[in-house]
Formats: C-alpha cells, sequence, structure tokens
C-alpha cells in the first residue's frame, strides 16, 4: 500500500521519541512491503523561531495533504514562565486540532503486564487494567473566548459546549464500547457546571439507542479517586477536553509512566498521532526519554488511518519482547532492574526495530 505520512515532532523530546517513531514505520513498510513517503514541518517552539508563527501555514496544508501525522510534541520553558507572552508553542498544537477537526482524541490505558512493578500503585489493583478514554478535544475551556479586564488584574476563560459537539464524541465512545466490555463512563461535573449538565442530558439521550452498554455518569473528582482505587472497574470513558487532559496523566501512572501513552487524534480529516506526554524539559537532550509513547502512536496510525492492523499488532507485539527481555528506560525501571538494562531513546529503540 502506498500512503504518504507527516512527521511532525515539534519541541523538546518531541525530536527524540519521533525519531525512534519514524524509524519503527519505515522498518514496517520494508517487512510488509508497503510504499510509505515522508514529509517533515514544523510547529510549536521551533516554528515560532523559524517564522514567528506556531502553526505556519506551510505546516497545515502539509498535514492536509498527508495521510496521517505522526506527532511528537510542543513547549519550552521559556514561554512556561512568562504568563505575558502573547505568541506560544501549544496554540500550534490547539490550532491544529481545531483546523483539521480533530475533536476525539483516542487515549488507550494499556498495562503491559511486565510492567506491574514500575508503577506506584500495588500489582494487585492494577493487573488487568484496559481503559480507553474518549477524551474530546475541539471544544470546551481551551477553545473559548479568554481575555483580561480590569488593567489585566480580572482574567476569564468560557467554557462552552454545543449539543452536536458532545453526540459526535459521545457516538465514538458507544460504538467502541460495542466492540469491548460493554461499559461506558461519562464523566463530568454537572452538579456545578452548566455545559456538563448539557453533556449528561446529551449522553442519557443516547444511551437508548445502545441498549447493550451499560452507562454510568461520574463527577470528575469521584472519577479521579476511583481511577487509582480501583482502575479495573472501567472500560471506556468519555469525557470533556479539560477533565480528559488531566485524568490521561493520571491514568498514565497504570500504564507505569506518560512515556508509555499513545493516542490517535482523529475527526474530519488526517489523523494525528501523538504520545499524551508534553517536551519534558527536564530531560531534553539528555538522550532518556522513552520512545514507546511514539512507538505505540506509530502503532494506532497504522491501525486506525491505514486498517494495517497487523502491522499494527507487530509493533506492539515487538514493545511486549523488549519489556519482557527486561530493557527499561530510566521512567520504568524499578530497584530489581540490572543497571546495564536501562536503555537510553535510541538504544531501547534499536531493540524494538530488532524485534519487527
Ligand atoms: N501534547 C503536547 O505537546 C503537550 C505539551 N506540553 C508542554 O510540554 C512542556 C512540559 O510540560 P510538563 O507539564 O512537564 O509535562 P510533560 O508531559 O512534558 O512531562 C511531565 C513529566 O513526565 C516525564 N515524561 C514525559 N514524557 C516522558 C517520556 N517519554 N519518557 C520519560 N519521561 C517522560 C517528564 O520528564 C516530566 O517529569 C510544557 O511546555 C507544556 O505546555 C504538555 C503536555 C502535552
Ligand atoms: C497544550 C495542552 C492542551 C496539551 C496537553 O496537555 C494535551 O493535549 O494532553
Ligand atoms: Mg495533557
Amino acid at each position: 500500500m502506498k500512503k504518504h505520512i507527516l512527521i511532525v515532532p515539534g519541541d523538546g523530546i518531541g525530536q527524540e521519541v519521533t525519531a525512534v517513531g519514524k524509524k519503527v514505520l519505515e522498518k514496517i513498510a520494508e517487512k510488509f512491503n508497503h510504499e510509505f513517503t515522508y514529509d517533515e514541518a514544523l510547529i510549536g517552539h521551533e516554528a515560532i523561531e523559524a517564522t514567528g508563527n506556531p502553526l505556519p501555514d506551510e505546516t497545515l496544508e502539509k498535514m492536509r495533504a498527508s495521510d496521517a501525522v505522526l506527532f511528537g510534541a510542543v513547549g519550552h520553558p521559556k514561554y512556561d514562565n512568562d504568563p505575558s507572552a502573547k505568541v506560544r508553542p501549544e496554540q500550534g498544537l490547539l490550532k491544529m486540532r481545531k483546523e483539521l477537526g480533530l475533536y476525539a482524541n483516542l487515549r488507550p490505558i494499556k498495562l503491559f503486564d511486565e510492567l506491574l512493578s514500575a508503577s506506584s500503585i500495588k500489582p494487585e489493583i492494577l493487573q488487568g487494567s484496559d481503559i480507553l478514554f474518549f477524551r474530546e478535544l475541539t471544544g470546551d475551556i481551551y477553545f473559548g473566548e479568554k481575555g483580561r479586564k480590569d488593567d489585566g488584574n480580572y482574567a476569564y476563560d468560557i467554557a462552552a459546549y454545543s449539543k452536536y459537539e458532545v453526540e459526535r464524541i459521545a457516538r465514538r465512545a458507544f460504538e467502541a464500547a460495542r466492540t469491548r466490555r460493554k461499559k461506558l463512563c461519562s464523566v463530568d461535573k454537572a452538579n456545578v457546571l452548566e455545559t456538563s449538565r448539557l453533556w449528561r442530558e446529551v449522553v442519557q439521550a443516547l444511551a437508548p439507542e445502545y441498549p447493550d452498554v451499560e452507562v454510568e455518569h461520574l463527577f470528575v473528582d469521584a472519577a479521579a479517586m476511583m481511577l487509582i482505587k480501583n482502575p479495573k472497574r472501567f472500560d471506556v470513558v468519555v469525557t470533556a477536553n479539560l477533565f480528559g487532559d488531566i485524568l490521561t496523566d493520571e491514568a498514565s501512572q497504570i500504564a507505569g509512566s506518560m512515556g508509555m501513552l499513545a493516542s490517535a487524534s482523529v475527526g474530519d480529516s488526517t489523523g494525528v498521532y501523538e504520545p499524551i506526554h508534553g517536551s519534558a524539559h527536564d530531560i531534553t537532550g539528555q538522550g532518556v526519554a522513552n520512545p514507546m509513547a511514539s512507538v505505540l502512536s506509530a502503532a494506532l496510525l497504522l491501525d486506525i488511518s491505514f486498517g494495517m492492523k497487523q502491522e499494527a499488532e507487530a509493533v506492539i507485539a515487538a514493545v511486549d519482547q523488549v519489556l519482557k527481555a527486561g530493557f527499561r528506560t530510566g521512567d520504568i525501571a524499578d530497584a530489581s532492574t540490572p543497571k546495564d538494562m536501562i536503555l537510553g531513546t535510541e538504544a531501547i529503540g534499536e531493540e524494538i526495530l530488532r524485534r519487527l
């Protein structure tokens, strides 16, 4: 099969991990006889430095013209510590999501058995956890009107949702639940927020169309607690943009590390595949970032955008074998990991490639 893939590494460890994700795609093409072509484009801080714009038009055009995008991360400490900066790397990411209509962000929380001891949560609580988050990605407080008044002494961010926006993400989540354990948990804050009351109303109205799916509604504060207390109780979770952002960073501890969680951002056009983590300034340039989130994002790309199930499974199996062989990056190592089994980004990438 012929496919064109755009590589958008972005900032910080985005550069380091996406290099490994791309190599995995190249190896898959070779092994399964596909013809993948690649291009690269700028986003985030590196795009601001080069063009003054965190999402140059050229990048957006290249995204639209490709069959799928493998994305890294954006972000730079320069902006994190300067609240007054008007142009920011994260604006590029949000604009990309909005412009491409990527309203559904699928975040699978899958624990590899070998990593049971990498988490701070007890193994008996974790074992068998398998959750699929549907995070709404183009609405909510991230995209509403924002600003300052009273000489900058008053700030506001408006959270807004339309019925249509809630319905389309909820439908995707219901459909996914049907193919899994048939349980859907909708997370909101309907005891306080009007947007959440609309959210709950829409999910309740859809439920009769999916009688085979058991639906529950949880408030986000309780959901955050239950994720750690009993992660196995969750199957598919659907939630708003802000809640999904926060809950999935929390849920990364079920999988052992931020470095293990991949995601698929899909909707109206080209799909974008991205680790859930950011540019991780604290480890940038050290060559120690875990590239598995990018590699597993490449697997989602193959599966969802190209319908290449066997190829995606081969990638996941290679990651599994590397973990079974005992290799770890620092973030997923524990006290029992021998020092010589803790590898850097490139070296663990080579171990994955060797098993493909
Ligand atoms: N999708 C994106 O592009 C995102 C961008 N950001 C941006 O990234 C920058 C840093 O944000 P943080 O809050 O520190 O979040 P982060 O996700 O970059 O890092 C959080 C913690 O997890 C660790 N970590 C993350 N990915 C890892 C990996 N692959 N291997 C090993 N350890 C890993 C980091 O070292 C750090 O201690 C900020 O500028 C933020 O705005 C944050 C989240 C997502
Ligand atoms: C800039 C943020 C919205 C990125 C983020 O934290 C995420 O998408 O998970
Ligand atoms: Mg996040």
